[in-house]
């Protein structure tokens, strides 16, 4: 038996299962519950074989499975053991019953449970040390949700080469691995060290930063600089940061296009690091603000990320709404088939000081530390952090935190206790993703950093919830529509009823009656027994109701189930979603008893396991135990 909450308008009352959304156009001025059975004889039958109506075909569907009714198990949870690897990698493509499996999530789940699947989502940046295809399989085994590629770095044909190897792994493998191009944007950097993986700049040294390019090899104690007005900015007595103050010189002499400067902090200097410059304590930002966010170079990366398929751009150095809205409508008019995820790189002081309309904007944002703390003094990065945090949450865009998290693990198998701390933090401010960059694009242990930040996520998320914290300050409403409150209000409630059983009064479904409802906050109440469900179902075409239900942070895990492959991709960025692909109609009845039946028989599930249903189709609740 279910137990369904319905929202509808009084006239429609007895069409509610088959009502899509598009038609409450009119204010919705009741509630109503409705009980109805479930296909008491589920049948393991292959997805194939199901009779469901299918929706249209979408462009964006795997052609390997266009034809047919299949489902994508996740990879947004966790990943296996290092030893069941090698059975993970031959075993993940089998097809036999029609559907689909990434076989990481699927073994976590039938070995550990709902609720130990891991929340916090994973991004490596990918370099010379991960793009070989068996370096892509494993950090996907390994918990990787999301590939960064970093444009300025690399040729376009070996972004290419990744992006088409991470795209026969999902294809191959059935992940989800989402793809992010972040792109170079139009900052001082230097060059490329002429070949040289990285240059070491001591105490006292005396170097040369100089526009010149060189023909052949690269000068004794010499960096080029991608900026031509470079020798007429600077001012003898300024302070030039590597990389974010990794290494320090002051500026001594300018002899033409050359700048001679003394290192005053020594340190690595690794190809293409940003440069910035201070005068008198505070960052020189007249330059930078002349220079456009999106670079020419930049719109032709865009291009090619839009051949190639990406599903996120990261932009950086972003200082203004304007430019997220310009690049969506760019995307909008061109990007065929999918949408692409614009994601902002809050690094500079201007996109903190306009954050929230820039956030409003985008599709999701980054805490790019690594140049943010070039701009603010260090010490306030971590309170920047945690402000951006919260406004994604609250205007429901799901937030990276990124740059440094585990450092010294480019050269050794160990992080530092300060650097889990601070993984540790990330997660405890329950931001969506956490990112790796040097860590797993050139570092020497990329998968034991990955490994790291699985495991400390994995361990806070338990701690969080074994401690029982729950936020006290409520989400601000962000619908606009009525109908979007609606959404939001079913997607609070059902957080709320996936709080641990373990410390809410469980109501059993049994004795449950139903009543009939006339005014819309008597939904709080039921939510306020916290059922303690061990799953939320969301039924959603575009993801929105997902994020939504991701938004409130629930106990439990959230299966989105979604009809493309695109929409599935990019679900895997966002906190405690697992994400799957599954053609599906509107009829609630038969898309559960389908779910029911193809996660039975996978074992993900099990008969007697409370899950509450939610769906953009049709705005209802539903509480069921699996039959
Ligand atoms: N595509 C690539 N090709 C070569 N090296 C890369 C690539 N991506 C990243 N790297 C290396 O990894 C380092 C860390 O990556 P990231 O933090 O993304 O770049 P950056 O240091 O420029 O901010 C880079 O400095 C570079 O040395
Ligand atoms: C993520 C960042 O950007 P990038 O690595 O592209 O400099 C950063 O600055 O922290
Ligand atoms: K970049
Ligand atoms: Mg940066």
């Amino acid at each position: 038996m279910s137990q369904s909450i319905q929202f509808s308008t009084p006239s429609r009352t007895t069409h509610l299962l088959h009502l899509p959304q598009s038609r409450f156009h009119r204010p919705l001025t009741s509630f109503s519950f409705r009980q109805f059975p479930l296909t008491s004889s589920v049948k393991y039958t292959s997805i194939r074989a199901s009779s469901s109506p299918s929706p249209s075909p979408s462009p964006d569907l795997d052609s390997s499975s266009s034809s047919s009714q299949v489902l994508h198990s996740p990879n947004g949870t966790g990943a296996v053991r290092a030893e069941e690897r090698s059975v993970v990698a031959t075993a993940v493509s089998t097809d036999t019953a029609g559907i689909e499996v990434d076989t990481v999530t699927e073994a976590e789940l039938k070995e550990n449970g709902f609720r130990s699947t891991r929340r916090t989502k994973l991004i490596c940046t990918i370099g010379p040390a991960t793009c070989g295809f068996d370096q892509l399989e494993a950090l996907a085994v390994g918990g990787m949700n999301v590939a960064r590629l970093n444009m300025c770095h690399g040729t376009r044909d070996w972004h290419r080469g990744v992006i088409r190897s991470v795209r026969r792994l999902n294809e191959e493998k059935g992940f989800a691995v989402a793809i992010m191009m972040d792109t170079e944007g139009s900052e001082i950097h230097m060059g490329d060290l002429g070949g040289e993986s990285s240059a070491k700049a001591e105490d006292g040294e005396i170097w040369t930063f100089t526009v010149r390019a060189f023909d052949s090899s690269r000068p004794e104690s010499t960096i080029s600089v991608s900026y031509d007005g470079f020798a007429e900015d600077v001012r003898v007595g300024d302070e030039l940061l590597v990389d974010g103050g990794m290494v320090r010189f002051e500026v001594i002499e300018k002899i033409g296009p050359d700048v001679k400067c003394l290192c005053t902090d020594p340190g690595l200097l690794l190809p293409r690091a940003n440069l910035t410059f201070w005068r008198d304590g505070s960052l020189v930002r007249e330059r930078n603000a002349m220079l456009p966010t999106i670079s020419s170079k930049d719109w032709l990366d865009i291009d090619f990320g839009i051949a190639e398929g990406v599903d996120f751009i990261a932009v950086s150095f972003v200082k203004s709404a304007e430019v997220i809205n310009h690049l969506k409508s760019y995307l909008a008019a061109r990007a065929r088939g999918g949408e692409i995820g614009v994601i902002a790189k809050i690094e500079s002081i201007d996109s903190l000081t306009n954050l929230e309309e820039i956030i409003l904007a985008s599709d999701g944002a980054m805490v790019a530390r690594g140049d943010l703390g070039a701009q603010i003094p260090l010490e306030q990065v971590p309170a920047a952090q945690q402000r951006i945090v919260k406004v994604c949450r609250s205007l429901n865009k799901p937030v990276i935190v990124a740059s440094q998290l585990l450092e010294s693990m480019i050269e050794y198998p160990t992080p530092t206790r300060a650097e889990v701390a601070d993984v540790s933090e990330a997660v405890r401010q329950r931001s969506d993703a956490l990112m790796l960059s040097g860590e797993s694009a050139m570092g020497q242990f990329p998968d034991k950093a990955l490994t790291v930040l699985r495991s400390v996520s994995l361990r806070i998320e338990r701690w969080w919830r074994e401690e029982k914290r729950y936020e006290s300050t409520p989400l601000q409403a962000i619908g606009s529509t009525f109908s979007d409150k609606i959404s939001e209000e079913i997607c609070n409630s059902a957080a709320k009823m996936g709080i641990n059983k373990n410390s809410a009064s469980f109501v059993s479904s049994k004795t449950k009656s139903f009543v009939f409802f006339s005014h819309f906050y008597q939904i709080q109440k039921l939510a306020a027994n916290n059922l303690g469900v061990d799953a939320v179902f969301v039924y959603t075409k575009n993801g929105h109701m997902a994020s939504l239900v991701s938004r409130c942070r629930p106990d439990c895990p959230i299966f989105a189930f979604t009809t493309t492959t695109s929409v599935r991709r990019r679900l895997n960025l966002q906190w405690g979603l697992i994400p799957f692909r599954l053609s599906f109609s509107e009829d609630m009845e038969s898309n559960l008893n389908k779910t029911f039946s193809l996660l039975k028989s996978r074992g993900m599930i099990k008969s007697g396991d409370l899950v509450i249903a939610v769906s953009d189709m049709l705005q209802s609740i539903q509480v069921m135990n699996v039959p």
